[in-house]
């Protein structure tokens, strides 16, 4: 049997994909992340843009000096400090990588570099032989490069790879490329530019017309090895291509594609999971692979069929990408063993402090709830190990209201000095809790986005609230927390996004 060929998977959820407006992580979150990449088995990690902040030069630091299975890269502009900064964070990881980056489109380098092709060219091929005088692993990207002149794209790409480049990417950066196109662009990049065979391909596909993995497939016909793409396709504007559904066309498509990825796909759903927790992102219902309708059938033919063989509607399995369809687990009388038993099977394996801190908050839980779902388990320890410093927590809060009254609540927080209560009355408890807390810190916000779901099934399931607050300056933060209690789910979402707030002042004055 023929060996089939291996496609690399690179992840720049850490990068493109916290370019997503409202979306950016901590530090500590961050390093959360990219070991989940890292139990993922991906092949390369971008952390980051290091020039782009002194919190995102130590993110991808972090991460370099953390990640052993992996490739972590750092994404660089043309220009010598950017690489300067890039190598600063990347090279301590086990396998650097420096991702310099210029556009070629003559749109962008006409009004946006200001330049001209050749010295564009000049400039490429100038940074990647100053990256390669750093370090062996350099990628070059031609930005814009499917609106770019193919014929130029070849002599650039050919000109870098003589320079030293070990990857060159064809960004569809716009979203702008059709299948068909992208097909032609890359194996015309194949059969045109010399030194191809020296290279790796990749691609990096954007989703602004809903077909960034729709293009990133027929690259792969194409003969392109290096997929890029993030989790849940978070990503700048429309976002990028969406690594879960990328990985399951193709192992489930494997007569169209002859080829493997390293991904251990039971992993896939647990990403998801926390990346949405940590950038406030919701995963539609109806998402590809990890939505919460992919695997739900709801009618009766279809019901009929699945009873008699899952095959008829089903075309992978949910426990391939680790949906736990054995929902039911724990409950009040569980003991430590079954629970971290449990926990194990579902990928999370935590240091004793961490463990009895989620066990003893499990008890909690299985006080209020009858029984206890994995997704409640997800919840938790994401909750409990994500939980970023605490500048204000909540210690208790009491509400009165009802259909024929404004209401009122009275909200009591913990900080570093000690216990404080406000009362505000608002148009429900949820926005009266608000003002409330917004009287504790001594600030208004204004609410862009609030969103509640149940994240477990049953009239005592858990409810996940998400919010989005805006502070005076236009700058974003959102914030996450889960309660079988709305108003406590959406007190600790609030909270969580002004203690990002206050964490992200706290740095920058750092
Ligand atoms: C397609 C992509 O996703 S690219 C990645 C996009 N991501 C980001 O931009 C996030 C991080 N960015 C940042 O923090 C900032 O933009 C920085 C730190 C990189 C630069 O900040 P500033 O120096 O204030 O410049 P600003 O962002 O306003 O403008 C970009 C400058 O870089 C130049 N530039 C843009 N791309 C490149 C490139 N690939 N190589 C060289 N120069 C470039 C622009 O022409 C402009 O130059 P100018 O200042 O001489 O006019
Ligand atoms: C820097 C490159 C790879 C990019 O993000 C894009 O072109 O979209």
């Amino acid at each position: 049997m023929m060996e089939r060929k291996h496609l690399m998977v690179f992840d720049t959820t850490l990068r493109d994909g916290e370019q997503s407006p409202g979306c950016s992580m901590n530090l500590r979150e961050k390093l959360e992340v990219a070991r989940q990449l890292e139990k993922l088995n991906v092949d390369v990690i971008e952390a980051g843009f290091a020039i782009a902040s002194p919190g995102d030069f130590e993110a991808v630091r972090a991460v370099a000096e953390t990640i052993r299975n992996a490739r972590v890269a750092s994404l660089a502009r043309a220009v010598p400090q950017d690489i300067d900064r890039a190598y600063e964070a990347v090279r301590a990881a086990e396998a650097p990588r420096i991702h310099t980056f210029i556009a070629t489109s003559d749109i962008h380098i006409e009004y946006k570099l200001k330049s001209t092709r050749e010295q564009v060219l000049e400039r490429a091929v100038a940074m990647v032989k100053y990256a390669k005088s750093l370090l062996s692993d350099v990628q070059f990207s031609a930005e814009d490069a499917t609106r770019s002149q193919p014929e130029y794209l070849y002599e650039i790409f050919e000109a870098v790879i003589q320079a030293g480049a070990t990857v060159i990417n064809v960004p569809d950066t716009v979203g702008y490329t059709t299948p068909d196109e992208y097909y032609q662009l890359i194996d015309g990049i194949r059969r045109n530019v010399p030194s191809i065979d020296k290279a790796t391909i990749a691609v990096h596909c954007h989703n602004d017309l809903g077909m960034a993995v729709a293009n990133t497939l027929a690259a792969v016909k194409a003969g392109a090895t290096q997929l890029e793409c993030t989790i849940n396709g978070i990503g700048e504007r429309a976002g990028n291509a969406a690594m879960e559904e990328i990985v399951m066309a193709i192992n489930t498509r494997q007569d169209q594609f002859p080829a493997k990825t390293r991904i251990e796909t039971t992993q896939l759903y647990p990403a998801s999971r926390l990346v949405s927790q940590v950038t406030g992102m919701k995963v539609q219902r109806n998402k590809a692979v990890v939505g919460e309708n992919a695997f739900a059938h709801e009618s009766g033919i279809h019901q009929h069929g699945v009873l008699a063989n899952k095959s008829t509607y089903e075309i992978m399995t949910p426990e391939s990408v680790g949906v736990a369809t054995n929902q039911l687990v724990l409950g009040k009388h569980s003991g430590r063993h079954a629970f971290e038993d449990r926990l194990k099977d579902l990928g999370y394996r935590l240091e004793k402090q961490s463990l009895d801190s989620v066990f003893e908050e499990f008890k909690v839980l299985a006080d209020k709830k009858k029984v206890i779902y994995d997704r409640d388990l997800e919840a938790l320890v994401q909750e409990k190990t994500m939980r970023m410093e605490e500048h204000y927590r909540l210690k208790q809060f009491v509400i009165n209201c009802g259909n024929q009254m404004t209401a009122t609540a009275t909200v009591r927080l913990i900080n570093g000095k000690g216990e404080m209560e406000e009362v505000s009355t608002g148009s429900g408890p949820i926005y009266a809790s608000f003002g409330a807390i917004d009287k504790l810190v001594g600030m208004t916000f204004d609410l862009e986005d609030y969103s509640l779901q149940a994240i477990t099934e049953g009239e005592d399931a858990q409810g996940e609230a998400l919010v989005q607050i805006r502070k005076e300056d236009g700058r974003q933060y959102h914030g996450s927390g889960i309660s079988t209690d709305v108003i406590e789910a959406s007190i600790k979402a609030y909270l969580n996004a002004i203690n990002r707030m206050i964490s992200d002042v706290r740095e920058e004055g750092a």
